[in-house]
């Protein structure tokens, strides 16, 4: 990105009458002032950026071209744009791809900017969350799988820290980079069935939120999404995810015997929920056997959302974390 140090301001001393908002046919890095770095990964950097027409804040994912070249990843980066793209009309729940671009060295991605961050740090500042943030933001999660799903998508890589929110503190998820795209129809295979072994997968970062079928490398399905949905809900509860062990050899082998443990005090609606959905087979969690592209209503109809409207979830007002 050009030299930040010097942020260009358009020529007026009016700062209502900074921003043109006419927007170019097509961007460059130029069109950008690029500020801190929010993320950094395999892939590349996230930079906060601003429109200098719009003044409006972006988050801008830049990707050296011979990096992603070199350690393979342009599978993951054309998926992700890919994916990106086919949740252009989802009026909710997801970063959204504005534009791309690109320069003799870097890819830039320009997203929706998460004002308020990531969920974890608010879960780790109150320690756990009351039922009712709770009960909101699964159901916020919920509605998020549910389009994901609908469109033959699993994320695979669902964590606190991929649950972003907005400045009004709704979710967003985020990093489409390890999703897979089914190629409908997927029809839910028993475990008798065998399962044609899909590539490798290389899986790096939290291995706390892996479902079993995906660390033994078995085809993961939409069910492995809700796996990791049922430890979200339980780390919300708890404060702290439910498989925990000091390396991830250890975390993988707790998960795999299914050893986690619900503290006293954890909610009963709760517990019933984390129970149908922390279940080895995954044909046999909550939801797996409700019909493709209808969305979850087993999972919805369970006791602990009573009372959520999961329809104006994205109108209300997010009960406040305290
Ligand atoms: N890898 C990405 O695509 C990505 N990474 N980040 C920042 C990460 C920080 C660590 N946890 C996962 C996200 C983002 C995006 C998408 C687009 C995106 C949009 N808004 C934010 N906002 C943030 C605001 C404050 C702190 C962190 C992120 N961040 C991102």
């Amino acid at each position: 990105p050009q030299n930040t140090s010097a942020p260009r301001v358009p020529p007026t001393t009016n700062p209502a009458l900074a921003y043109t908002n006419r927007t170019p046919a097509k961007y460059t890095p130029k069109d950008f002032i690029f500020g801190k770095v929010i993320g950094e990964g395999s892939f590349g950097t996230v930079y906060l950026a601003k429109d200098i027409h719009t003044g409006k804040e972006h988050a801008i994912k830049v990707c050296d071209k011979r990096h992603i070249i070199k350690e393979k990843k342009t599978e993951y980066v054309t998926r992700e744009k890919e994916v990106l793209n086919m949740l252009a009309g989802a009026k909710h729940s997801f970063v959204r791809l504005y534009c791309t671009f690109q320069d003799i060295d870097r890819l830039y991605f320009v997203l929706s900017y998460a004002k308020n961050g990531e969920l974890l740090p608010y879960i780790n500042k109150v320690g756990s969350f009351d039922i009712e943030c709770t009960k909101f933001y699964s159901a916020e999660i919920l509605r998020g799988l549910e389009y994901l799903h609908g469109l033959g998508i699993i994320h695979r890589d669902l964590k606190p820290e991929n649950i972003l929110l907005d400045e009004k503190m709704h979710v967003l998820i985020t990093d489409f980079g390890c999703t897979k795209i089914l190629k409908e129809p997927e029809v839910p295979l028993n475990e008798n069935e065998t399962h044609v072994r899909e590539r490798k997968n290389s899986f790096v970062g939290t291995a706390q939120y892996l479902s079993p079928e995906i660390l033994t490398d078995r085809n993961a399905s939409r069910s492995s999404d809700l796996w990791a949905f049922g430890c979200i809900i339980y780390q919300m509860v708890a404060g702290l995810p439910p498989f925990r062990a000091r390396n991830d050899y250890m975390i993988f082998q707790k998960i795999q015997k299914l050893d986690y443990e619900v503290p006293d005090g954890f909610s009963e609606m709760a517990k019933s929920l984390v129970e149908q959905l922390l279940v080895l087979d995954p044909t046999q969690r909550l939801g797996a056997q409700d019909e493709h592209g209808a969305g979850y209503p087993s999972i919805r109809a369970h006791p602990f959302f009573e009372g959520v409207d999961f329809e104006t979830l994205h109108e209300q007002t997010p009960p406040p974390i305290y």
